[in-house]
Order: structure tokens, then C-alpha cells, then sequence
């Protein structure tokens, strides 16, 4: 059992190498709406294997929730911040050399796409709110579906995210946590 953990820990380590860093960018948070979603990206960009979660305006109350879950759970590397300017952020994303992939139900659906040469690339994930401006549509290096139907964009993060990694994600170990969970079957264990 031992073994099986640590060969899935190893694949998971072994392929995230050959990619690039994956970071998310929340576009549109309104802060007297969206707090608990917009968390809830940050804490799904964390769980399912992003490097970093990046805010588009200024919002301490998100931040610091998922500071004190790195704190609690471990992830210390993975990095939280927030800017200003969200389209200079893509800009300069792309003039570094990364790719910009757009989740949005009007894209291309997720299920037709070769996710290979993206994961070459460092990737920037960005999730939108109620209604994105159409520069993000033209700038983007792809417009991504997690199917052509509306639904969320947690649920649109968590499946990008567990698509580029294979599902070995899950299988990640987080660092530097005072607290780690050991999965029961029934009832809770956490050291
Ligand atoms: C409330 S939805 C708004 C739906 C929006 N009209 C759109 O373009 O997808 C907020 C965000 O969830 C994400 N989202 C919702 N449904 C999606 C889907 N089927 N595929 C990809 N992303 C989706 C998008 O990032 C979107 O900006």
C-alpha cells in the first residue's frame, strides 16, 4: 500500500516536471457577492494541483482564507496574490512566454482538445464572473468549454486542473501543514 502511494506521488512529481507552472486568475470578483465562491477557486486551485492563485482586485477577506488553509494543510509554495490590472497580468504572462487558456461555455469543448502542448507551456488558467469582458475572448491562446453548458467556475477549475494533471493530483502530498488527514473509511483521523 505503502508503495502504491508513493509510485502514484512519484508519477504525479515526475510529470509536473515536465510541465510548466500552472497558476489560476479569478476575473470579476465582486466582493460583496462573490467571497465564498471566489474562495472556493483558490481552494480548488490548490487542492487539484495549481502553483498559484492570482485575484483580479482587492479583497483581504479571500486571501486570508486561503492563507490559513496553506497554513493548516501545508502548500506553503503555493502562491496567493492579487493585482490591480488583471489584462496587464495576462499581458505580461504572454510576453514571459506562458499561455493563456480561458474557461468559458462558448469555447472549445474541453473533450476534443489535445491538453499535451499546453502542459508544455507555463499556463495561466483565468475564471470568470458573471460576464467577461470580450478582450479576454481575443487574448487568450485558448477558450476552453468544460462543456458548451453553463454551470460554475469552480467546477470548471477542478476539471481543467484534474484533466492537465491525469487525476494524479489528487494523489499530491502537501508540505509544511500543522495538521494532515489520514483517509478512513468511516469517521475522521487527522495527525
Ligand atoms: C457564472 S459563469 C458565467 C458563464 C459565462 N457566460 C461563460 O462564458 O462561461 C462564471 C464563470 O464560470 C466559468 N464557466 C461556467 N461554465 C463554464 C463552462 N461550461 N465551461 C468553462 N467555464 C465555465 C467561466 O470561467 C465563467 O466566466
Amino acid at each position: 500500500m505503502h508503495n502504491k502511494c508513493f509510485n502514484i506521488w512519484l508519477r504525479f512529481h515526475i510529470m509536473a516536471e515536465s510541465m510548466g507552472k500552472i497558476y489560476v486568475l479569478r476575473i470579476g470578483h465582486r466582493p460583496k457577492r462573490d467571497v465564498r465562491i471566489t474562495t472556493h477557486v483558490g481552494l480548488v486551485s490548490r487542492a487539484f494541483g495549481a502553483d498559484g492563485f492570482i485575484l483580479e482586485g482587492d479583497d483581504p477577506k479571500v486571501v486570508e482564507s486561503i492563507s490559513k488553509v496553506l497554513t493548516k494543510w501545508g502548500g506553503r509554495d503555493f502562491e496567493v496574490g492579487a493585482v490591480e490590472d488583471a489584462k496587464a497580468y495576462v499581458e505580461k504572462w504572454k510576453a514571459g512566454g506562458g499561455a493563456v487558456a480561458h474557461l468559458t461555455m462558448y469555447g472549445l469543448n474541453i473533450s476534443g482538445l489535445d491538453l499535451g502542448a499546453m502542459r508544455k507551456r507555463d499556463l495561466l488558467i483565468v475564471a470568470g464572473a458573471e460576464k467577461v469582458d470580450r478582450w479576454y475572448y481575443d487574448n487568450a491562446d485558448y477558450n476552453i468549454a468544460i462543456g458548451n453548458q453553463p454551470h460554475s467556475e469552480v467546477a470548471a477549475v477542478a476539471i481543467m486542473l484534474d484533466r492537465l494533471g491525469n487525476g494524479l493530483e489528487l494523489d499530491r502530498t502537501f508540505t509544511g501543514g500543522r495538521l494532515r488527514i489520514i483517509g478512513q473509511a468511516r469517521g475522521k483521523k487527522v495527525e
